[in-house]
């Protein structure tokens, strides 16, 4: 049975009152099983009226994963989640796989609350003050507190719900699966993928701690004047950006990453940069840059501005002279090697204690190219002694400069007449950069750059992968000692496909070397090579946030995912023909001379009846009943 015309559009103005999108909606629509599930369960939870978003998707939910052997218990878990007092995915998993135990027989109510985390209003409460604290430091407060009122556990205590299942004698009769059978439908998080992340107004609570090893601590947060100016400037819409450096092709990695930081701006209503993180002039070029915008465009994401890195180097060169003056950076003159030998041993630096004067001197001649690339950095003075290598006197400013020997003879053979003194001239080159030339020769670190940037284009969401995890000390400590707005930084796991290689140096290489036929190889994962293999942005899109926005670990994900959601998108846009090499002549004999049937042939399987695009017209004549007489419209 296909839901038609009429009743159609009443259950679409049903599921659209619940808050799905009309995307979702549809797709439901076109399931005759989940509709089924999801009308009923909107009905049982007595909704027909409607129901925030929210509470919408997790009638979803109930509908597509409820336990089959369970149905008895199904509006009593509707009252939970109407009420809101199951509230989180994981919860209504718990309920599930609570209920699933149970069956048909009756339980506790207490019990059923324990098993899902509905414990009465206490963390409920606790996360609603402070939406920024660890959860898992909140959970082991509350448990020593309650250690305090109520002693040790008891094994009653523990006592898990599930035991009741080895009194059964039978193991319950499992009813035939109502659940839906067809690929797994989008969770609430993968329907709204965004709904984890705060408010901007929010910003003013403490969410990150920085542990000193002197004891100190950091405890990352604006102050009520920082967030209201920040809000006067954004009008308190979200501001994000997406910072991929101009050092290669963009690939499905980034896909996902165009998917958080635009994602969430367009969920919001608000605006995201496209913000070139220019800082490593050797690797950049303009042709990546180009790329990169032509790119962000085809994956349907429209920047709100386009900005460098490089165009804030007046201003990051002012705050690092700031910073000297403050006594939070030192110029030092270790090298590399030194550099990393005296972090493993985490002894500091001889120049760390030099006077701020001599820093300052230091740091303009380096900004004036007086001295030679390697023999100079600005070191940011952070914790040497800290348990996060990330803390470790970082450098925040290195010299980009080629020293030439001129060739004295070679002058004095092109301009003779010149006087030439016997003396070894030395020429400095500033390394030229793509976007900013070569008016400087001094260029910022990512960390140093990246956050004050942040900072600077009221960036209100700081989102990045989890690599980028253990710089958020050191993100904070510079905007704390640099007193600047602080954005509220977060961290997802990175994209990785099996059966191919995804490092842009990896990939460099066997592009620079011809191993393939350039950056868009179809070969390659790089989003120019998908597509050129014909697959399209919007599929992309589908399969990125089908996997969601999270931090777990299993983030190899299987090329089939990729492929599945290429299937699914061409099965509803790719129209279907049949070609007969050999057709059979049929002749009609009962049809009246002079009429012709028109027949509906569906160009695709999931063609809904009610778009006239979606079929192919074929019409039947008495005489010429022969595939090379359908008049295709
Ligand atoms: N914080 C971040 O998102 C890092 C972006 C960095 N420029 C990169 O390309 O990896």
């Amino acid at each position: 049975m296909v839901v038609k015309g009429e009743e159609s559009d009443k259950i679409l103005e049903l599921f659209l009152k619940i808050g799905l999108d009309e995307r979702t909606a549809r797709n439901t629509i076109a399931n005759n099983k989940v509709t089924a599930n999801l009308t009923a369960v909107i009905n049982e939870a007595a909704l027909a009226n409607g129901c925030d978003r929210a509470i919408g998707n997790f009638l979803y939910t109930v509908a597509t994963k409820y336990p089959a052997n369970a149905l008895v218990h199904r509006p009593k878990l509707l009252e939970y989640v109407v009420s809101s007092k199951i509230k989180t995915p994981a919860q209504l998993e718990a309920a599930f796989s609570f209920l699933s135990n149970v069956a048909s027989e009756e339980f506790k109510r207490n019990e059923f609350e324990e098993a899902c985390g509905v414990v009465g209003e206490l963390f409920g409460s606790i996360r609603k003050k402070h939406p920024w604290a660890d959860p898992k430091m909140a959970k082991q407060l509350v448990d020593a507190k309650m250690y305090e009122l109520l002693g040790e556990r008891t094994a009653a205590d523990d006592e898990k719900p599930s035991k009741k299942k080895e009194k059964k004698e039978k193991p319950a009769k499992v009813e035939k699966a109502v659940v839906d059978e067809t690929p797994a439908q989008p969770s609430e998080e993968e329907l709204n993928p965004f709904s984890i992340f705060p408010a901007p107004e929010d910003n003013i609570k403490v969410h990150t701690e920085v542990f000193f090893s002197n004891g100190s601590v950091l405890r990352c947060c604006n102050t009520r004047e920082r967030l209201d100016n920040h809000l006067k400037v954004t009008g308190g819409r979200v501001f994000t950006r997406f910072p991929p450096e101009p050092n290669g092709y963009l690939h499905i990695g980034h896909a996902k990453a165009m998917f958080v930081d635009f994602g969430l701006a367009k969920e919001r209503g608000g605006c995201c940069y496209l913000r070139y993180d220019d800082t490593n002039p050797e690797a950049e070029k303009k042709e990546y840059i180009n790329h990169i915008e032509e790119i962000v465009q085809w994956m349907g994401w429209e920047p709100f501005k386009i900005t460098y890195t490089s165009d804030y180097f007046p201003e990051l060169y002012e705050l690092a002279v700031e910073l000297i003056r403050r006594g939070h950076a030192y110029v030092d003159h270790q090298t590399p090697e030194e550099i990393k030998e005296y972090r493993e041993k985490k002894m500091n630096s001889p120049w760390r204690d030099r006077p701020i004067a001599e820093s300052l001197k230091l740091f303009d001649d380096m900004k004036r190219g007086l001295i030679e690339e390697g023999k100079a950095t600005l070191r940011m003075k952070q914790d040497m002694q800290s348990d996060n290598f990330n803390m470790y006197d970082l450098i925040a400013y290195r010299i980009k400069a080629s020293m030439y020997l001129i060739d004295v003879q070679l002058m004095m053979s092109l301009f003779p007449s010149a006087i030439i003194f016997d003396i070894l001239f030395l020429y400095f080159q500033f390394t030229p950069h793509p976007h900013a030339g070569d008016k400087w020769c001094i260029y910022p670190s990512y960390d140093y750059a990246h956050c004050i940037v942040d900072s600077l284009e009221n960036i209100t969401h700081s989102l990045c992968t989890l690599e980028f995890e253990t710089r958020r000390a050191s993100y904070y400590w510079l905007l704390h000692v640099l007193d600047l707005y602080q954005p509220y930084v977060w961290e997802y796991s990175r994209l990785n496909v099996t059966n191919t290689v995804m490092s842009k140096r990896k990939l460099n290489y066997i592009v620079t070397n011809k191993y393939v036929d350039g950056w868009d190889d179809p070969r390659l994962m790089t989003l120019a090579g998908l597509r050129r293999r014909g697959v399209t942005s919007t599929a992309i899109n589908s399969f990125v946030r089908g996997i969601g926005i999270t931090r777990s670990d299993c983030s190899m994900i299987r090329l089939d995912r990729l492929e599945y959601h290429i299937r699914e998108e061409l099965n509803k846009t790719a129209p279907r023909v049949l070609v007969v090499l050999h057709p059979l002549k049929v002749v009609i004999t009962n049809l009246e001379s002079g009429s012709v049937l028109d027949l509906d042939a569906k160009k695709w399987p999931d063609a809904r009846t009610d778009d006239t695009s979606a079929f192919y017209k074929v019409g039947i004549n008495k005489n010429d009943m022969f595939l090379d007489c359908f008049k295709f419209e």
